[in-house]
């Protein structure tokens, strides 16, 4: 890499899975606008699945202070990798990386200024533990209001919680382990987030209180396309950033339905088991054969804007959550695990663009809320969802806030070069 003095050197290493590649790119891509040199750090096992896919290198080739790494996550090539298996990607990655990482660092030239992470931010999990309200003590505190975190005094309850956050016994070692992580977060200089003032600004003030130097940069994707069209330049397809084959089958299904009358489904990275093992009920198959059509992975960003699509049953992972928002589709949310159990009840009670079925799921519950999203309360969702998308519209154009903040963001990068900043 030619060596320019001055030039900030930015460090990104994502957490190994879909859900964070994706928006660490997108970050990766705008920095690398502003003339940042960039080393993009991917664990070996993802980086060689994206490059089956699509010449991720090429793409960034454009860029001269673009440079993408390998580290090993420490786990063997076959290992599903998959979130069912608890912590052990986690665990892998913390005890097998660090030693190359310290290494990696003394390497780098230009000397590295800033490493950008991606931690768990769970800030509020001591407090709340401190106040009495966590653990949980029975079934009837799923429905009790969690009063310690501020700016969701009012709507969060016991099942909101990120499962993580909800042990039944504090001395629980995932949960240790998860609140060691949480800890070590608070350690670091400043946060960029994907989100933007207007979707969440209570909770930001709240964050700023903690970290004085927060900035809130997204939609990421809609922002580097805002970007890219007013530099007349194209933006990357979402193939580009993909871990899985995506089969584009289904658009064309799609342009034979009537508008606004398909509801999409995905979980995510959350079913991949199916898919991977090629095991798709053959029942699922034919049932929905007249009326559906599934495959192993969509081109989601494209169906979300596809005319026909009205709904999303989503797990309310966050990068699904902001897409639909962005592409002003109501969701039915079906969450899971982690930020998702906080997202889906964000969605039904405080931006009011869809419903939440949390932890009750049968098929008579599915109906009842695929209803409620497509037909009684459309009108209602429609109307918040349209504003939300126009507000973020609006955040990331010039001059709006995440515009600024990226600015910021910008600057604050340069001067840590010269240690004015730390
Ligand atoms: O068929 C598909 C399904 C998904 N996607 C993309 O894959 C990403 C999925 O991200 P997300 O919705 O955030 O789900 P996960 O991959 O499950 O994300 C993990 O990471 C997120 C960010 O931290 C958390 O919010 C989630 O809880 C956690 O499960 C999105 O960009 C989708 O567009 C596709 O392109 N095609």
């Amino acid at each position: 890499m030619e060596e320019k003095p001055n030039s900030p050197h930015v460090l990104i290493f994502p957490f190994p899975v879909q859900g964070h590649i994706n928006p660490m790119l997108q970050l990766a891509h705008h920095l690398s606008l502003a003339g940042l040199y960039i080393t993009f750090l991917n664990s070996g096992h993802n980086h060689k699945r994206l490059l089956r896919y699509t010449d991720i290198q090429a793409r960034f080739a454009q860029y001269p202070g673009f440079h993408f790494k390998t580290i090993s996550d420490g786990l063997p090539d076959d290992h599903p990798r998959t979130i069912d298996r608890g912590t052990e990607i986690f665990d892998s990655l913390n005890s097998s990386s660090r030693k190359a990482l310290e290494e990696m660092l003394i390497d780098l030239r230009p000397p590295v200024s800033c490493i950008i992470g991606d931690p768990i931010l769970g800030l509020c999990t001591p407090d709340v533990i401190e106040a009495g309200e966590l653990p949980l003590k029975g079934y009837e505190d799923l429905d009790s209001l969690i009063t310690t975190v501020p700016g969701m005094e009012t709507f969060l309850r016991g099942r909101d919680l990120p499962s993580f956050c909800r042990p039944n016994d504090i001395n629980d070692p995932i949960f240790q382990q998860f609140m060691d992580w949480i800890l070590k977060s608070s350690e670091t200089n400043a946060l960029i987030l994907n989100t933007f003032e207007d979707l969440e600004a209570p909770i930001l003030s709240h964050i700023r209180t903690k970290y004085p130097k927060i900035y809130a940069i997204g939609p990421l994707d809609l922002h580097l396309q805002t970007k890219l069209s007013s530099s007349n330049s194209i933006m990357p397809s979402q193939s580009s950033n993909s871990l899985w084959e995506i089969d584009k089958s289904c658009m064309a299904w799609l342009d034979r339905q009537p508008p606004q009358s398909v509801v999409y489904v995905s979980f995510g990275s959350r079913i991949l088991w199916l898919q991977d093992e090629g095991e798709r009920p053959r029942e699922l198959e034919e049932g929905t054969k007249e009326r559906g059509y599934i495959v192993s992975w969509a081109p989601q960003e494209e169906v979300l804007a596809h005319k026909s699509v009205g709904g999303f049953m989503t797990h309310s992972g966050w990068n699904s959550t902001i897409e639909s928002l962005v592409a002003r589709v109501p969701m039915i949310c079906w969450p899971c695990l982690f930020d998702q159990q906080v997202n889906s009840r964000f969605v039904s009670e405080v931006w009011k663009i869809g419903v939440d079925m949390k932890d009750v799921c049968d098929r008579k519950i599915v109906e009842k809320m695929i209803y409620e999203v497509m037909v009684e309360r459309r009108e209602e969702f429609v109307k918040s969802i349209d504003r939300m998308a126009m507000l973020a519209k609006i955040c990331v154009s010039d001059g709006g806030s995440s515009s600024r903040n990226l600015n910021h963001l910008v600057e604050d990068l340069r001067l840590m070069v010269f240690g004015r900043i730390k």
